[in-house]
């Protein structure tokens, strides 16, 4: 894993508009919590915003009862009877985004794998579209990804397995099937989900190059919400932050369980928490029964 200084300047180099700030209220650093973390640079006062971060990569997530009508570069419903692209890449797009340039570069990268069945809807195909935008990055992109902590466990390579079997011509050199199979690590191990801001039942993954940094408390001193236009990140702080301190967000939900939490946690991230909250003896394993 690289150095957290690295891994600053990597984010500093590809950063967007809303990361550059001209004295941030943060920084990276080795984190007592685990590997690398974000620490507070000066006093926080709650409900402080301490950054805004663009994603690196965003795109479908899609479970079983997901609409797959759904464009893949705006996230709009579409006719369910005619929704896949007319030049046979198998992805569901509307009329305004065929003709963007971010279709027009996932189009042609798609048709050259050749899709099995372009004209028939393939959950497979469809959420392989956000792990193959990474074979788009240009090099400092690329590099910023791979700085990323990627958790490694018995079905991470599954995703880009299963979907290969989908294209007749899928990449079969080592090094860039490697670097797909490790951005699914990557986006298990970092990304959040986001709504489509189009449709509430749509859900995204998205990979924040300095949010995907924080470290997990299962009480934080942060919240998080996302900008309904651009999917940016927005953190603020939930209590007093103490310069020096780390920041921290919760990767579950605040009022789950101990057990569910540590159950979340263990099966997606890979950890066991030993947080405050997580060592109390006088907190209940069991789920809470709910009246
Ligand atoms: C999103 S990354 C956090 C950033 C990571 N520390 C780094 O250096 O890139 C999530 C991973 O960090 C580690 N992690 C985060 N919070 C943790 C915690 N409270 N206890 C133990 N490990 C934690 C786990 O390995 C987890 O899978």
């Amino acid at each position: 894993m690289i150095c957290p200084k690295k891994l600053a300047e990597l984010i500093n180099t590809n950063c967007a508009p809303n990361l550059k700030q001209k004295d941030p209220n943060w920084e990276i650093g080795v984190s007592k919590i685990a590997g690398r973390g974000v620490y507070a640079t000066r006093n926080l006062k709650c409900g402080e915003i301490i950054f805004k971060d663009d994603p690196l990569l965003i795109g479908p997530t899609l479970r079983n009862e997901t609409p797959l009508n759904t464009c893949t570069v705006c996230y709009s419903l579409l006719d369910p009877k005619k929704f896949l692209c007319k030049q046979g890449c198998g992805l569901p797009l509307c009329e305004n985004c065929s003709r963007k340039k971010q279709h027009k570069a996932e189009c042609q990268l798609f048709k050259s794998w050749e899709p099995v069945e372009p004209q028939t809807p393939n959950i497979l195909v469809i959420r392989l579209i956000t792990v193959a935008r990474a074979m788009l990055f240009n090099a400092n992109q690329k590099a910023l990804l791979y700085a990323m902590q990627a958790n490694i466990d018995t079905t991470f390579r599954n995703e880009v397995k299963n979907a290969s079997a989908c294209f007749k011509n899928f990449p079969t050199d080592k090094k860039i099937v490697e670097y797909l199979h490790r951005t699914v690590a990557i986006l298990n191990t970092n990304s959040y989900e986001v709504n489509s801001s189009k449709q509430s039942d749509f859900p995204l993954r998205a990979l924040y190059p300095l949010a995907g940094i924080l470290n997990h408390e299962c009480v934080p001193n942060t919240t998080y919400t996302f900008d309904e236009k651009n999917y940016t990140i927005i953190l603020k702080a939930a209590k007093d932050i103490k310069e020096g301190q780390e920041i921290t967000i919760s990767y579950t939900k605040l009022l789950w369980s101990n057990l569910m939490r540590q159950l979340f946690l263990k099966m997606t991230k890979q950890f066991s928490c030993k947080c405050q909250r997580c060592s109390d003896p006088t907190v209940s394993i069991f789920v809470p029964f709910l009246v």
